[in-house]
């Protein structure tokens, strides 16, 4: 279990962006933390993965991934754990890759950090795991540069890499944010199937998401989680969140389907 507890987020300006946010994410389960485009959504993934802004601290009185005290790594033993038990898909797959690198080489460095297997045995793993994303032509992309590949392309590249890895819990921001149509539905699809692997803590707007089968749906408002919904019983009635009205977090028994 991935377990949360008082989680802040500072500026050096002592505003509070995140505030005492409390969560566990299960191995094999699926949440989805939702709200307002600026309640922290991202700033919690970032504050989980160690890559604040430099003008952030971070404090929490708990972080556990399984028996491991996060709190207390240090910073090698740090990005092994986030190669092998956490991994992210952002909300763009430009900014995670090296545009200097090949596609090869990246798949391959990152199953070095993160997998005991030798080269040969890494690229046999990047070419199967490439293709049970859909992508074709598996030699092409493994010599294309980054800049050479679509968004939806690299976002299946990075899911490919995860399901090789198979990481404990998977974050993931936004993730379809910044595809096309045809392939926001096929990369959700693909999303939604690592949860057979691993546990999925996915920050959206998106309504495909917000209505399918999840285990716990998490709703932020100015860096605090307001509302926990066990199961999804949300019936998303708008194209996007932000469109819900300002007051509706003030009610005490909050019913997605009131607001339209
Ligand atoms: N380094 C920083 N310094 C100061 N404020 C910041 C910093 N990074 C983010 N913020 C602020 O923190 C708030 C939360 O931002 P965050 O990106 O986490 O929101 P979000 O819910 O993910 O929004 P979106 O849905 O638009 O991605 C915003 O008001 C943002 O301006």
């Amino acid at each position: 279990m991935l377990s949360i507890r008082e989680l802040s987020v500072i500026t050096n300006k002592d505003e509070a962006l995140i505030k005492d946010v409390s969560f566990d994410l299960h191995r094999k389960e699926l949440i989805f933390l939702t709200g307002k485009s600026g309640c922290g959504k991202s700033t919690i993934l970032k504050a989980i993965m160690g890559s604040l802004d430099d003008n952030l601290k971070v404090y929490s009185t708990k972080f556990q991934v399984d028996d491991i005290d996060v709190n207390k790594l240090n910073n090698r033993r740090k990005r092994r754990l986030y190669g092998k038990n956490i991994g992210l898909i952002p909300q763009n797959p430009m900014n995670v890759f090296d545009p200097r690198k090949s596609i090869r080489s990246q798949i391959l460095e990152s199953y070095k950090v993160s997998l005991d297997i030798n080269k040969k045995q890494s690229l046999i793993l990047a070419k199967d795991m490439l293709s049970s994303v859909n992508l074709k032509e598996v030699n092409i992309i493994l010599d294309s540069l980054p800049h050479e590949l679509s968004g939806g392309m690299l976002q299946r590249v990075i899911i490919a890499i995860l399901i090789g890895i198979k990481p404990d819990y998977i974050l993931a921001d936004e993730p379809v944010s910044a595809l096309d149509e045809d392939n926001k539905n096929e990369i959700i699809k693909l999303l939604l199937s690592l949860k057979t692997q691993s546990g999925l803590l996915i920050t959206t707007h998106n309504t495909k998401f917000l209505s399918c089968n999840n285990d716990k749906t998490l709703i932020m408002k100015n860096g605090k989680i307001i509302k926990e919904e066990k199961r999804n019983n949300l019936k998303p009635v708008y194209s996007d969140i932000n469109s819900i009205d300002d007051n509706y977090c003030n009610e005490g028994d909050f019913k997605w389907t009131v607001y339209k």
